[in-house]
């Protein structure tokens, strides 16, 4: 169960989150304490993160919000806070600043300071973190479900990617050597397959928040091409367009996303099929409730297509439209039951889980009482039958 608390003076609730399967073999213990969550805030380089950052922190809104930076922007208000090398260990010092926040700049990945962060728990009720702009968001958002001592006490409310709106399409065309997604690229080159992948590509593709900031250096034509582009790369993650990364509010934006809780909002209507972009898609199976002893099934499937990038073959039945090489990226699920509860899948790229969720009662739209797969990523192929029906033979259906 997963739910919501509206009293921002109260800490987190606890959510339960039982792992099922995460690559390859790591279990995960139930803990007593409340999470913390956390957003990743990631873009390219120069697309606003910190910006959007010093906004949120000089916003009212109520929580006190611990802010791991890249590095202080110049228009920062907020001082530098000392970064002293012990030894050749570096420490980090937190700051406080204004709303009761408190505030680190660290140069590399933000593990270290997430860790030295957690000592200071109870101080702060929510975690933002800025990836580097060459950073892939898919190598730190599983830290938050693999590993014990900071899934124990940190968890994954969403993955917010700004993009710049001036220079996007350009990077998601042209990405230049060094913006390259080295590891995919390196099996796509392999594979001889497929266009180039930018890091553009792969933040945007990971995202549940896409913020298209600097829409004061564009025009609304640019802005609208720049809008198609991202929303045929990723169909389900909410866009945003804003001027120096002023969202039009912080929480469900920036703040409390619940991505990972309320699959049911998904927009599943833009389902189907995009051609805008050459490198990644999205795509969206659905299918009729499951019994409960389908489940495991849909467990195995999962792992050949995220693991093994296989969708396994109808023994029968045409490879019309199947696709040959495709990566999954990112996906997001939800297992309607035939005894009315709920299951809600999620993976970022090969670390998945299947986990309880409460059923919703409340929507009478017919789209509800389906099961509904989002897979997001490259060579996902022209047609969605492939999918829907590998899935299903699976199943045993
Ligand atoms: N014109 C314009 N400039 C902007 C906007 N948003 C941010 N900037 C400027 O763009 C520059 C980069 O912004 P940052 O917030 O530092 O970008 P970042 O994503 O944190 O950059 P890195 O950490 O280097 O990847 C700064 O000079 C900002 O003032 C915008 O909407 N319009
Ligand atoms: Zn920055």
């Amino acid at each position: 169960m997963a739910s919501t608390i509206d009293d921002e003076d109260m800490p987190p609730e606890l959510v339960d989150v039982t792992i099922m399967s995460a690559a390859p073999d790591s279990v995960k213990e139930e803990e007593s304490t409340p999470r913390v969550p956390i957003t990743i805030v990631t873009g390219y380089l120069g697309a606003g993160k910190t910006t959007l950052l010093n906004y949120i922190l000089t916003e009212k809104h109520g929580k006190k919000i611990a802010v791991i930076m890249n590095e202080f922007g110049d228009s920062s208000d907020i001082e530098k806070p000392l970064t002293v090398n012990e030894g050749g260990q570096e420490v980090t010092e937190w700051m406080e600043v204004g709303n009761g926040c408190i505030c680190c700049s660290v140069k590399d990945t933000g593990v270290m300071a997430l860790e030295s962060l957690m000592e200071r728990k109870g101080t702060f009720d929510y975690i933002l973190l800025e990836t580097t702009g060459l950073a892939d968001p898919g190598n730190i958002a599983p830290v938050f479900w693999m590993d014990d001592g900071l899934g124990s006490s940190i968890y994954l409310d969403g993955i917010v990617t700004l993009v710049d709106a001036k220079n996007i399409l350009r990077l998601l065309d042209e990405p230049a050597p060094e913006e390259k997604a080295d590891a995919h690229n390196e099996e796509a080159h392999e594979h001889g397959s497929g266009p180039i992948l930018s890091m553009a590509h792969m933040q945007i593709s990971h995202a549940d928040v896409i913020i298209v900031n600097k829409a004061d250096l564009v025009t609304p034509e640019q802005m609208d091409a720049v809008r198609d582009r991202v929303s045929a790369i990723n169909s389900v993650a909410k866009i945003h367009v804003t001027d120096h990364s002023r969202t039009p509010q912080i929480e469900g934006v920036v703040l409390d996303l619940h991505a990972y809780d309320h699959l049911d909002d998904l927009d599943f209507s833009k389902k189907g099929h995009s051609h805008i972009d050459p490198a990644i898609s999205t795509i969206a199976v659905t299918i009729p409730p499951v019994s409960a002893d389908q489940i495991p099934r849909v467990d195995s499937w999962l792992q050949s297509v995220l693991w093994e990038s296989t969708l396994p073959q109808p023994r029968s039945g045409s490879r019309d439209g199947h696709p040959v090489q495709f990566e999954i990226h990112r996906l997001k699920g939800i297992l309607r039951l035939q005894d009315g509860s709920c299951k809600i899948i999620q993976a970022v790229r090969d670390v998945f889980e299947i986990r309880d969720s409460e059923a919703r009662k409340d929507d009478d739209k017919p789209s509800q009482d389906q099961c509904k797969i989002v897979l997001i990523g490259r060579g996902l192929g022209p047609v969605l039958d492939p999918w829907k029906q590998s899935l299903e033979a699976f199943i045993g259906r």
